[in-house]
């Protein structure tokens, strides 16, 4: 099964729409060690509730080795639990090297089932990651529109809409009508922008991140999503991870709510 199929069958068989982001910040924590039970435990408690879960890279890559180690058991812990992984690395740089991470995250030892990746070294340069995706049933989520602030001063006038041109030109690729291997991230934050750019890249999986920390709102994001309820993943990590501190119950419930949040705005819709 690819990545676009296994979330789109959690969507359809747990009604959710949930990526739970895990972006573990050490200075939350006591030590490595209360980082590393804390987000494992976090992971546990919210996956009834996600269609997949998005480690942040960064975070993992902060804490050196062990760092490592952890995203390691991030990833067998998720797939015990049947959640697929999107490893958010916004990788993006020149051929051979664009190859080395597309091996590393996309076919490695650390790999993931997906990963963000930055287009805006040229679109050529998404081809290695492009191909790894397909290579292994995984998937890419290119920065369309992504949700800073800030986005528009190197992402607005028709940029957006090149990039999401492209996605569109590399599904057209596959065979089959269904979500193809290149997904687009989108900003939640951007709820006016979501029907346009769904109808742009028709056979794309959107991510949606902002929910929550970065103000978006479940409501808002209906339009993101084909008529059938499939197509896009909304995404929260501080609302989840640190949704009460570190209180994992609290983690759990706001998982839920969002889920229940995203149902009810397509229930609406
Ligand atoms: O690719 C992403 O996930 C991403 C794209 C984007 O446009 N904006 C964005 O915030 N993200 C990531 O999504 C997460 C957002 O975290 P919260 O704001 O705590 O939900 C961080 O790991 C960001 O790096």
């Amino acid at each position: 099964m690819t990545f676009a199929q296994a979330v789109t069958d959690r969507t359809r068989r747990l009604q959710t729409r949930l990526c739970v982001g895990l972006d573990p910040r050490l200075s939350e924590y006591r030590d490595l060690d209360a980082l590393r039970s804390h987000t494992l435990d976090v992971l546990e408690a919210t996956a009834p509730f996600a269609a997949c879960v998005k480690p942040q890279l960064a975070f993992f890559e902060a804490l050196g080795l062990p760092g490592f180690t952890l995203l390691e058991e991030v990833c067998a812990q998720a797939r015990t639990l049947g959640l697929p992984v999107l490893l958010d690395g916004k990788r993006g740089d020149i051929g051979t090297t664009a190859a080395a991470y597309a091996q590393g995250w996309l076919a490695g030892a650390h790999a993931g089932d997906a990963l963000t990746v930055n287009p805006f070294l040229g679109f050529a340069t998404l081809t290695p990651f492009v191909e790894a995706a397909r290579a292994n049933a995984g998937a890419v989520f290119v920065l369309v529109k992504t949700s800073n602030p800030g986005q528009d001063d190197l992402q607005g006038e028709g940029i957006s809409e090149r990039v999401a041109a492209e996605i569109a030109r590399l599904n057209a690729q596959e065979a089959g009508d269904g979500y193809a291997s290149v997904g687009a991230v989108v900003g939640a934050t951007h709820p006016g922008d979501l029907a346009r750019f769904r109808a742009a890249m028709p056979r794309a999986l959107l991510l949606l991140p902002g929910l929550g920390a970065q103000g978006a709102r479940a409501a808002d994001l209906a339009p993101a999503f084909h008529s059938d309820g499939t197509g896009a993943l909304a995404s929260a990590s501080r609302a989840v991870q640190y949704a009460a501190g570190l209180d994992v119950v609290a983690g759990r419930e706001a998982a839920r709510t969002l889920r229940d949040e995203l149902n009810a705005a397509l229930a609406q819709a």
